[in-house]
C-alpha cells in the first residue's frame, strides 16, 4: 500500500512504486510514520518560507552577503522540489536536484565569504555542481556514477562549507564564532549522512539510502536537513546582526565629511597609543592642525569650496601618515595627527611635508591657497591620558595663531 500522505491525503504523484514503507530498523529507531516525501514536502515549505521571509527582515539596506544566503535557499528550495519530482521526472530531476543542492552550499559559503572575510577552496567550491552535472551527463545508467560519486561530490561541497565557517577569521568579530558553530554543527552532520550515502552507493550490492525510501540515513539526511535549514536561516540573521553592529560601529566612529576618525575614536585610539608607546618605551606625537581665516573661505567662495578644503586636507594627512598613526577630525576645521616613534624634529618634517602638499594641489583642487596653524606636544610620562597630550598641543596651536599664523609651535615650556 502506498505510504505517502501530506496532511492525511495520498498525493498519488509522490508515490515510490515499489516503496514498502520504512524499515524495520527506522521504525524500532522511530516509532512513528515519518515518511520521506512529507519529510520533503515540510522542508521545501520551511526553505521557501525563511527564503523569502530573510530579507523581508533585513530590510532593503541589506548587503551583499545576506543576498547571497537567500539565494542560497531558494536554491535548496530548489533541490528538494526537485527530489519530490524525482518520482515521476526520473533522473534528471535527480541530476538537477544534485547540482542545485551542491550550489546552495557554495552560495552560502560565499555568504559567509562577504561576513567573514577570504575563505579557502571558494574558488574552487563553484566547480562542485558542475561537476555533478557532468557525473549525471555521463553516469546516469552507472549505479556507482549516479548514487556513489554523486554523493561524494555533495559531501565535499559541505565539507568545503564546514572549513569555510571554521577557518580562522581574523577580521571578523570574536562573536562570529557562535554562528558559525550553529551553522557548522548541522552542516558537518548532513556531511558525514551523504558521506555513507556516497560509500553505500559505490558499493552495487548495498542497501542504498534513496532520499525516497525509509532507509535510516535517508530519514537522517532529511531530519538533519529541515534543522540545518532554520539553523542556517538563524545563522544568518546573527551573521547580518554582527555586519549592521559594524557599519554602526564604524560610522560612530568616522567624521562623515573626510572619512578620518572622529573625536570619539582619537580618544579610543588615542589612549591605545599611548599604552602601546610606554609598554615599548616609545615616544608619541601630537600635531594639532587648525586652518587658517577658514570663515573667510567659506564666506568668499562657498561653505561647498569650504568643504572641499577639509577634505583635500585630510586627503594629504591620510597619504602623509605611516600605518599606525592616528589622523582625526574634531570638528570644524580642527584636526589632530598623533604620529608614533616620533619627537619634536618629526613634528617639524611632518608640518614641513604637510604645508608643501597643501600648497601644490591646493589651487588646482580648489583654484585658491589655503594655510594653516599648527602645534606639537609630546607624550610625558605625568600624561594621564590623551586630553593631556592634546590640551599642550592646543596651547601650542594658540602660540602658533598668535604668532600670526601659518606656522608650527611646540608646547609651552618645549619637549621633556
Ligand atoms: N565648509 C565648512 N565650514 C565649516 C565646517 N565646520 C565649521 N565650519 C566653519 O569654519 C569656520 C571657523 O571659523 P573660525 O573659528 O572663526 O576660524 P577661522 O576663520 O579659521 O579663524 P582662525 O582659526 O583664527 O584663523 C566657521 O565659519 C564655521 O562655520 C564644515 O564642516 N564645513
Amino acid at each position: 500500500m502506498t505510504r505517502w500522505c501530506l496532511g492525511g491525503r495520498h498525493l498519488p504523484m509522490l508515490a515510490i512504486p515499489g516503496y514498502a514503507g520504512p524499515s524495520p530498523l527506522a521504525q524500532a529507531l522511530l516509532p512513528m510514520t515519518l515518511d520521506p516525501p512529507t519529510l520533503s514536502a515540510v522542508l521545501l515549505v520551511q526553505l521557501v518560507v525563511l527564503a523569502t521571509a530573510l530579507p523581508l527582515m533585513t530590510g532593503l539596506r541589506r548587503g551583499a552577503p545576506v543576498v547571497w544566503a537567500t539565494a542560497a535557499l531558494w536554491v535548496q528550495a530548489g533541490s528538494w522540489l526537485a527530489v519530490l519530482a524525482t518520482g515521476w521526472a526520473g533522473e534528471a530531476a535527480a541530476a538537477l536536484s544534485y547540482a542545485l543542492g551542491s550550489l546552495s552550499f557554495v552560495l552560502t559559503l560565499r555568504a559567509v565569504e562577504g561576513w567573514l572575510g577570504p575563505r579557502p577552496l571558494m574558488r574552487w567550491a563553484w566547480g562542485l555542481p558542475l561537476a555533478l552535472v557532468v557525473v549525471f551527463a555521463i553516469g546516469h545508467d552507472v549505479p556507482w556514477l549516479r548514487r556513489g560519486v554523486s554523493n561524494l561530490l555533495m559531501a565535499t561541497s559541505l565539507a568545503v562549507l564546514v572549513l569555510g565557517l571554521l577557518a580562522p577569521a581574523p577580521t571578523a568579530p570574536a562573536a562570529s564564532r557562535r554562528w558559525r558553530w550553529v551553522l557548522a554543527t548541522p552542516m558537518a552532520l548532513l556531511g558525514l549522512l551523504t558521506l555513507a550515502r556516497g560509500v553505500l552507493g559505490l558499493d552495487a550490492s548495498a542497501d542504498y539510502p534513496s532520499l525516497r525510501g525509509g532507509h535510516p540515513i535517508a530519514l537522517g539526511v532529511l531530519t538533519v536537513g529541515s534543522f540545518a535549514t532554520v539553523l542556517s536561516a538563524l545563522a544568518f540573521l546573527a551573521a547580518w546582526r554582527g555586519e549592521a553592529e559594524a557599519l554602526l560601529e564604524a560610522a560612530a566612529q568616522t567624521d562623515p565629511l573626510t572619512g578620518l576618525d572622529n573625536r570619539r575614536a582619537l580618544e579610543q585610539r588615542g589612549d591605545a597609543l599611548i599604552a602601546n608607546a610606554r609598554r615599548h618605551g616609545d615616544t608619541l606625537l601630537a600635531l594639532m592642525i587648525d586652518l587658517d581665516h577658514f570663515k573667510q573661505v567659506n564666506d568668499r567662495h562657498g561653505h561647498a569650496q569650504g568643504d572641499a578644503v577639509l577634505v583635500l586636507l585630510a586627503d594629504i594627512l591620510r597619504e602623509l601618515m605611516r600605518p599606525g598613526d592616528c589622523a582625526a577630525r574634531l570638528g570644524g576645521e580642527e584636526f589632530v595627527v598623533l604620529l608614533g616613534r616620533t619627537r619634536s624634529d618629526g613634528a617639524e618634517a611632518f608640518d614641513r611635508r604637510l604645508r608643501e602638499a597643501l600648497q601644490a594641489r591646493a589651487p588646482e583642487a580648489l583654484g585658491f591657497f589655503v594655510d594653516f596653524s599648527a602645534g606639537w606636544s609630546v607624550l610625558r610620562p605625568g600624561d594621564r591620558d590623551v586630553h593631556d597630550l592634546l590640551q599642550r598641543a592646543d596651547a601650542a596651536l594658540y602660540l602658533a595663531k598668535g604668532d600670526g599664523r601659518g606656522c608650527l609651535r611646540g608646547e609651552p615650556g618645549g619637549a621633556p
